[in-house]
């Protein structure tokens, strides 16, 4: 018996990657009565009595599982961010963000197109740049597009990981893609986006093995419905207001009108970023907002 990941799944087909190698291997039958369908992304056990052809036996536990691309299992997500066209803005970033912690994914942040930015703009966003940095995210931006070490340092983030690259439309997701795996060819701008969207419902959804970093070749993960979560867990998705709430003086603090709340010290004493606090607020109300229309 081998282990490996499914790289692709096609027409009842699944591409097994196991030490480097491609194994195509058939569902053995009682994946179904078992509720199973095995997705692209799954740790999987399989046979390969005839060389690189086999049978998926089991499916392991799967760490996430997303929808769009459906893929499992992902551990990291380039968050791509236009710093203008579209208008750069910290809420929805906030909002990816917190996204992904919930799904246990680490995001990286991309800010793009700093090519457009002033002089000015841009040492404005190197400080937002490392309020995110302060946090304990990885950020990644640079004055002119997709200088050679910024890629470098990317790609090297991306290693033995899977990834997918998630981003507002005109972000420049494709772009990103297209530097970090040439042999895409993804088709950018405003004329290929109609194309592309009409190409995604019959894509079949793929990994890419680019020196060991497996990469989902469709960018997705770009919207993140209405927050369907309890009140009380968001504040563990804002990692800096987690390692913060051990001060506060309430177990179970939601840093809004408790006492002695040492989130909201540091809001004061300007240590950690308003904005990221306005968010928090902003999400904390949505939530309670839509908790009557919340079925279930
Ligand atoms: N100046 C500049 N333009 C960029 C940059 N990145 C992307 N663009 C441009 O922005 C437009 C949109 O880029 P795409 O890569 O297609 O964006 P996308 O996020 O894949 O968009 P969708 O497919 O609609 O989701 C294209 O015209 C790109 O050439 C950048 O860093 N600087
Ligand atoms: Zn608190």
């Amino acid at each position: 018996m081998k282990e490996g990941i499914i790289q692709q799944s096609l027409a009842g087909f699944y591409d097994v990657l196991s030490d480097g190698e491609l194994y195509r291997t058939r569902g053995r039958g009682n994946f179904r009565q078992r509720g199973i369908k095995p997705m692209v992304g799954d740790h999987v056990e399989f046979d390969a009595p005839n060389n690189r052809e086999g049978y998926l036996l089991e499916v392991l536990q799967r760490k996430n599982e997303l929808v769009r691309p459906p893929i499992t299992n992902v551990d990291l997500a380039v968050v791509v961010t236009a710093v203008r066209e579209p208008i750069f803005s910290t809420n929805l970033l906030d909002r990816q963000l917190v996204a992904l912690e919930s799904q246990n994914i680490t995001p990286i942040i991309y800010f793009s197109k700093t090519d457009l930015l002033s002089e000015e703009e841009f040492t404005h966003l190197q400080k937002s740049a490392d309020g995110y940095q302060e946090i304990g995210y990885q950020v990644f931006y640079q004055k002119d597009p997709f200088g050679t070490t910024e890629l470098a340092e990317l790609q090297a983030a991306l290693k033995d990981n899977i990834s997918v690259v998630m981003g507002q439309t005109g972000a420049g997701k494709s772009t990103l893609l297209n530097h970090i795996a040439p042999q895409l060819q993804l088709e950018t701008g405003e004329i290929s986006q109609a194309l592309q969207r009409g190409k995604h419902t019959t894509r079949k959804v793929s990994l890419l093995n680019i020196d060991g970093s497996l990469i989902a070749d469709t960018p997705g993960f770009s919207s993140y419905e209405a927050f369907e979560m309890d009140v009380t867990k968001l504040p563990r998705y804002f990692p800096e207001f987690v390692e913060l709430s051990v001060n506060c003086k309430f177990r179970g603090c939601l840093h809004l009108k408790e006492p002695g709340c040492a989130v909201k010290n540091a809001l004061e004493n300007g240590t950690i970023l308003a904005s990221r606090y306005k968010s928090y607020e902003q999400f904390h109300d949505l939530i309670v907002q839509q908790k009557p229309n919340y079925k279930k």
